[in-house]
């Protein structure tokens, strides 16, 4: 090969070619650096007649400079981004960042120093030193990761080199990590379990394509099941990705992993430091990284020899990327499964309505895993209804609930509140003048967090301390929360239980994998009494003691009309309902509601799974939404309110005419004002069969607008506002 064609790391450019000098050997998938103009860009080599470019004559090619040492990327990967770039009307060259998403990597391995405390005794000590002394205890990391860890300057930490309270350490960052041992500790599985763990081996080693849906209630040991099939691919040599749908739960994870397979896997998500990215990825594309677990990002990894995806919560919703290439991490997931041919298991309590239809028509193998493991029983589920029961006065759980909840702190047993609200108050105003807290970048209130004495904004971060007085009318203890946040069910707890032990469990706490795993270790062993949390603690959690969950709003996710709110509520009912009687003693459930006669509620409490997913499924069908016809969304945004009005009126003004199309809007986005942003939506509405991309492209590419206008598309949107 004497010239080439590659995807430049620029989303505005197309592809381009390049010569290829002497002596430099390159294949699809070479990680390279070209000239740009004056610059240096990375780019990858990409197969001949897949990308359109216009031919350059070969005596005006520039040369490729380099190749990076790292190996190409292999063709499964490359279909993929192709796929993801053209299903997503993502640019290719924001897929290909995706792949290529630890620069350090590809520059190489080699060594580097790291630092670490020696435990030397500290002399006289400065605040800032004693902070990094408390911080960077059990650390060891590059001088610039541990001073964003102790939040100290590098200099600090120079210093305290030169006093001898940090010492370097020369690490290889290429050291491979331990391997899995399929023999570790081989559970006694059930006969469903080993059934189903024997159907998933064979496939493993037939090494094919096969999505499956492993349906199985909660505490059935879908884990347990899997993992048989993790241990076939560790056997067969070949690599495992197994994707979570949020980081709090991967410390779970990786002790129940190490249980089984005598280490515990590489982990991959945002919150790695930079050398960890380094290695991991390094690893990963090497073959020294046996089994990876990791957010949706993780989808993107340059494996070696990828031999089984596992889609842990396939339902959960954490799994659609909502910025940038805004892709639903389920769906690419049995995409690369495809390309690899290879098998992905999709295991879920509560399997989305598009993975049960998939298996319906036999596009997906549907494992069924009926029973809890060990004998322990679903747990009961009762409705409370708050039309007839009331809880006191500015308080929100009621008399059956608080009677519950003082049963279970006599005997000793643990319990568990559900509220989807992060803070105190969802709400904030003057009681005097009637003013209301609300966010100057997004058309959204302020909650309160008492905790940390703010009011926050949910969407765009903003926060404020809350004030003393209004700053409207200027008078002083005014300020009324109205409504419920988890922080003051808490607080409702520590009245009618004062002397219990009491955790809330939001995203505002567990901020970090080691806060979790924390948790985890007092909720386990006996030293929290009532957790009170937010969908965090839906899911995954397996906490023996936990007798009773009480949902404190069953009512609130029907709110506000999205498509999918039925089945979100019923999911996520039913996985908090899932964490009650895990161990040997029965569990209970209470929810709190106002529509006990909804179809949702009602399927709930009398635990009719199928009743539910059919009526269901026939609402989504006679309203043509997915899985039975498709969405897609246009978002415009801008700054400035007119020129957002104005794009979003092009768009709507150049809206193709077809038969089985339906385009609604541009209206004002329920959140009219995001992050500072005017946003205008478009709706689609198509039948499967209308080739959607393609007319969102024709339609979209050719119209032009300012600088400032941002124009989005989200196919299979999840969000509506
Ligand atoms: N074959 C087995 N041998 C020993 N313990 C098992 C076995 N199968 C499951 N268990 C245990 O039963 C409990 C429930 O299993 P697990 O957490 O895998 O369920 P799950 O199906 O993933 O549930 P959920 O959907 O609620 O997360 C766990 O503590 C697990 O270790
Ligand atoms: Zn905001």
């Amino acid at each position: 090969m004497n010239r080439c064609r590659c995807l430049v790391l620029n989303a505005a450019l197309g592809p381009l070619d390049y010569r290829v000098p002497d002596g430099m050997h390159v294949e699809p998938g070479s990680v390279v650096v070209a000239p740009l103009g004056p610059r240096q860009v990375m780019a990858v080599v990409w197969d001949e007649g897949r990308l359109p470019g216009t031919e350059v004559p070969a005596g005006k090619l520039r040369p490729l400079l380099s190749v990076l040492p790292v190996p190409p990327l292999a063709a499964p990967l490359r279909r993929l981004i192709e796929w993801t770039a053209d299903y997503y009307l993502a640019p290719l060259a924001s897929v290909v960042r995706m792949a290529l998403s630890s620069s350090a990597a590809l520059q190489g391995g080699g060594m580097v120093t790291e630092y670490r405390l020696t435990g030397a005794e500290p002399g006289r000590l400065t605040a800032q030193r004693t902070q990094a002394l408390e911080r960077l205890e059990g650390q060891q990391a590059t001088i610039r990761e541990l001073a964003e860890i102790a939040g100290v300057s590098d200099s600090v930490l120079r210093g305290m080199v030169g006093a001898g309270l940090l010492e370097a350490v020369r690490v290889d960052s290429d050291r491979p990590y331990p391997e899995p041992d399929p023999h570790h500790a081989v559970p006694d599985l059930s006969p469903a379990q080993a059934e189903i763990a024997a159907r998933l081996v064979a496939v493993v080693e037939e090494h094919r394509f096969q999505p499956f849906l492993l349906d199985g209630v909660t505490g059935s040991g879908k884990t347990e099941t899997y993992s048989e099939a993790i241990a076939a691919a560790i056997e067969a040599g070949r690599q495992v990705l197994i994707l979570l749908p949020e980081i709090a739960l991967t410390q779970n994870f990786l002790t129940r992993f190490e249980a089984r397979f005598g280490c515990p896997p590489v982990a991959w998500h945002s919150s790695l430091k930079s050398s960890e990215r380094r290695r991991a990825w390094r690893q990963v594309a090497f073959g020294g990284a046996k089994v990876v677990v990791g957010a949706r990002s993780a989808l993107f990894l340059p494996f070696a020899a990828l031999g089984l995806i596992i889609v842990d919560e396939a339902h959960e919703i954490a799994f659609k990327q909502e910025d940038g290439v805004r892709y639903n991490a389920r769906d690419v997931a049995v995409m690369r499964a495809r390309f690899e041919q290879i098998p992905v298991v999709l295991a879920s309590a509560t399997p989305a309505l598009e993975s049960l239809q998939m298996a319906e028509a036999g596009r997906y193998e549907r494992l069924i895993l009926p029973d809890r493991f060990g004998g322990a029983q679903m747990p009961d589920i009762k409705i409370v209804d708050l039309r007839t029961e009331q809880p006191e006065r500015g308080h929100w759980l009621a008399p059956t609930l608080v009677r519950a909840l003082v049963e279970r702190a006599e005997r000793g047993e643990q319990s568990l509140l559900f509220l989807n609200r992060r803070g105190y108050a969802p709400l904030t105003l003057c009681r005097t003048c009637g003013y209301r807290f609300q966010c100057p970048n997004c058309s959204a209130w302020l909650v309160e967090h008492r905790l940390s004495r703010r009011l926050a904004c949910h969407h765009c971060g903003h926060e404020v301390p809350t004030p003393e007085r209004c700053p409207e009318c200027g008078e002083p203890d005014c300020l009324v929360a109205c409504g419920p946040g988890v922080e003051r069910i808490a607080d409702e707890m520590a009245e009618i239980l004062p002397d219990a032990r009491v955790a809330v469990v939001t995203s505002d706490t567990l901020t970090s994998p080691a806060k979790a795993a924390e948790f985890v270790d007092l909720a386990t062993h006996g030293g929290i009494d009532v957790i009170v949390g937010t969908q965090l603690v839906t899911k995954g959690f397996h906490f023996p003691e936990l007798t009773l969950v009480g949902v404190v709003d069953a009512d609130m996710g029907l709110e506000g009309g999205d498509l999918r709110a039925a089945e979100r509520t019923y999911q996520q009912i039913a996985q908090v309902a899932g964490r009650a009687g895990r161990g040997e003693k029965p569990g209970e459930v209470l929810l709190q509601t106002r529509h006990p006669e909804a179809p949702v509620i009602a399927a709930l409490a009398c635990g009719d799974r199928d009743a539910f997913y059919a009526a269901e499924t026939e609402a989504r069908r006679s309203a043509g939404a997915p899985p039975f016809g498709r969405w897609a969304a246009i978002i415009v945004s801008s700054e400035d309110e007119a020129e957002a009005r104005e794009a979003a009126r092009a768009i709507g003004g150049t809206r193709p005419a077809l038969d089985d199309v339906m385009i609604l809007g541009p209206t004002p986005a329920p959140l009219a004002l995001l992050r500072g942003r005017y946003r205008y939506r478009l709706l689609i509405n198509a039948r499967r069969s209308s080739g959607l991309q393609t007319i969102l492209r024709e339609w979209l590419e050719p119209l032009k607008f300012p600088p400032g206008v941002r124009v989005a598309v989200d196919i299979d949107p999840y969000s509506f506002v």
